[in-house]
């Protein structure tokens, strides 16, 4: 994740340039499905502030002309009158004031709808962004591109669509007031139009270069900014501080976090200096056509070819018309860079997902449990962790797994689970294959619990009820299944039960125990009540002596006709499963009862022994 060499130059910047113009579309198509009202108003008010400038603008030459005659009449008249006099120049006075006030009144309508835009459109997006990572599967999500990508999306695409509506809006405005501008201009001199676009291009050609270099650059340090998230999330998380503060690592990780910045910094300050540097060269461009121009009007007027009127309207239709091409331009490659960010967001959102097709809610030998059938896997990217693995799990049975740290035993719940593929062999439930069983069928039938289950910030009753998301607030099944799991005692002293708020980060929030938390965890798998595979992934690691046994004897009881598979390292709980099974590196080597492996006497006994002496 080091940055080793600068960010990457663009394939063919032209191309580039106007293939990622093809979001603009979506982006429109995006804020039409939150509010079709919200974008007719900005479309109307964009009309009308994009006309009435000019408008505006024309009225004052009138306003001028008029002053200019009414003065030649005040002053030759016989006998003046004032009143008459004024009246139709403060008539046009008024116009304008009328003219300017509409103009307000649309740019407020314009600022208010966008803000409102903004909050909706950035929720929607969001909306996307997490409903597309619950249809990722945990390989993907464990692919540090795609990773990187769903952080980009969160992190910039919420606010994305809009701005590419605003400025595509902006440019509307500008075009239109541009283009009555250019009514006005030319009939000044077609030439005084075509000076007003050569002044303003090569500012937009150097934007649009300099965008698409800022977007390479996000891009390219993507994942150090991933870095300095967690970085954050570390040093400032109730659940890492501890550490932290005991191993004394504030110091180390900030400087580490400083060090992020400062390389990345070094990158961004050159892009900002060359681009604010090329703008202002290139902006002197368009002030010195702006100025050849003023010199031309003045002399045009002074020659008497033009009206004081028409000079000052020519220099307002000058200088706002500058201005509009110059914000036009700027859109236009402001929306280049959004179309860039969003192209981020959709790239994520396209993602390919693997879609279970399963349909089965009855497998081909019902009753036949389950088997692997020469299963091998290996993790995307990485080697082979578990070899031609073969197994035969019958209802009412059960299965203890056994072997060293790494030897592959909650990589094969995984695979049991469907979070995993097998990338040989096949896992058979019922006699079918567990790709073609229905997804929903195979949940409700596994009940499991991980050793990294999740500690929820939800109430304790909550905590229980995602275990099974049918009865997630049904207080009469969390009831039943605290007590089977053990956790009935504990919450029954809390505060207020079941709707005690569990975790440090909300108000009032309780902290449980490691043990406590385990057996919130394993009162989880109790949920599923009509679970047949029940799969604890060493459930009993942080509870003492007396509640293991506990647990262990309510778990025969609950499962006497299901099927169960126990992970742990401690081999008393293990030496009551009829069926153990010892892997090593990936291998089964072992495989039988309590008694015949220790008859064997090979790595099972070993192991045993070992454990055995340990506690004498
Ligand atoms: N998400 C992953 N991506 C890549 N490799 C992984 C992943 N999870 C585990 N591994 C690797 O797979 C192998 C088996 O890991 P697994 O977690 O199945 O072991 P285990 O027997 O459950 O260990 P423990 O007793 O420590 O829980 C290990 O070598 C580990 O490095």
């Amino acid at each position: 994740m080091s940055p080793t060499a600068p960010y990457p130059p663009p394939a063919n910047p032209l191309s580039s340039f106007f293939g990622v113009f093809r979001y603009s579309r979506r982006a429109l198509s995006l804020v039409w499905q939150t509010s079709p009202a919200m974008m007719l108003g900005l479309a109307l008010c964009t009309l009308v502030a994009g006309v009435l400038p000019a408008v505006a603008t024309w009225v004052g030459q009138l306003i001028v002309d008029g002053v200019v005659s009414a003065m030649e009449t005040y002053r030759t008249a016989e006998e003046p009158d004032l009143w008459d006099t004024i009246t139709p120049v403060l008539g046009w006075v008024a116009l304008e004031g009328g003219i300017i006030a509409l103009i307000a009144l649309a740019q407020r309508g314009l600022s208010a709808q966008q803000s409102l835009l903004r909050a909706l459109l950035g929720q929607k997006v969001n909306v996307m962004i997490l409903e597309k990572a619950g249809t990722l599967s945990l390989g993907q999500f464990e692919d540090s591109e795609l990773y990187d990508k769903l952080t980009r999306a969160r992190r910039e695409a919420s606010t994305r669509p809009l701005g590419l509506v605003n400025k595509t809006f902006s440019l509307l405005q500008n075009a239109i007031s541009l283009t009555s501008f250019g009514v006005l201009l030319v009939q000044f001199s077609p030439w005084a139009l075509l000076i007003l676009v050569a002044g303003a291009l090569p500012v937009f050609i150097s934007e649009a270069k300099f965008s698409g270099d800022a977007f390479r650059l996000f891009r390219w340090r993507s994942p150090q900014t991933r870095m300095q998230m967690y970085l954050e999330t570390v040093l400032a998380r109730e659940d890492s501080i501890k550490e932290v503060k005991l191993f004394g690592l504030e110091s180390l990780f900030l400087q580490r976090y400083r060090d992020i910045f400062t390389r990345l910094f070094s990158e961004e300050r050159l892009l900002t200096l060359r681009r604010e540097s090329w703008g202002f060269i290139l902006g002197l461009l368009g002030t010195l056509t702006f100025y050849a121009a003023y010199g031309w009007v003045v002399v045009e007027t002074i020659t008497g070819a033009l009206t004081l009127g028409q000079m000052t309207m020519y220099l307002m239709v000058f200088k706002q018309g500058q201005a509009a091409l110059s914000a036009s331009l700027t859109a236009i490659s402001g929306m280049y860079e959004d179309n860039l960010y969003l192209s981020n967001l959709y790239e994520y959102l396209e993602q390919p997902t693997d879609v279970e097709h399963g349909t089965l809610t009855q497998g081909e030998v019902p009753g036949d449990g389950l088997r692997f059938e020469g299963v091998s896997f290996a993790y995307p990217g990485g080697e082979e962790v578990l070899h031609n693995i073969s197994l035969h799990l019958k209802p009412g049975q059960s299965l203890a797994l056994v072997g060293e740290n790494g030897s592959g035993k909650t990589t094969l719940i995984k695979l049991l689970t469907r979070l995993y593929q097998p990338t040989q062999g096949r896992i058979l439930l019922d006699g079918s294959d567990l790709r073609d069983w229905d997804a929903e069928t195979l949940r409700q039938r596994i009940g499991v619990i991980f050793q990294d289950f999740v500690r929820y910030q939800l109430q304790v009753g909550e905590n229980l009820g995602v275990g099974d998301m049918h009865a997630f607030d049904d207080e009469q099944r969390w009831q039943s299944a605290a007590h089977q799991g053990m956790a009935d005692d504990f919450i029954h002293r809390m505060p207020k039960g079941y709707r005690t708020q569990l975790g440090r980060w909300f108000k009032n929030g309780q902290e449980l125990s490691g043990g406590q938390w385990q057996k919130i965890a394993l009162s989880r798998a109790y949920m599923r009540e009509n679970a047949d595979i029940l799969v604890l992934d060493e459930p009993t690691a942080a509870m003492d002596a007396a509640a293991e046994a506990e647990v262990f004897a309510r778990f025969r009881e609950h499962s006497r006709d299901k099927m169960t598979i126990l992970i742990s390292h401690r081999f008393s709980t293990v030496r009551s499963a009829e069926d153990i099974v010892v892997i090593d590196q990936g291998h089964i080597i072992e495989h039988g009862t309590h008694e015949a492996l220790l008859a064997q006497n090979g790595r099972y006994a070993t192991l045993f022994h070992l454990q055995a002496k340990g506690y004498q």
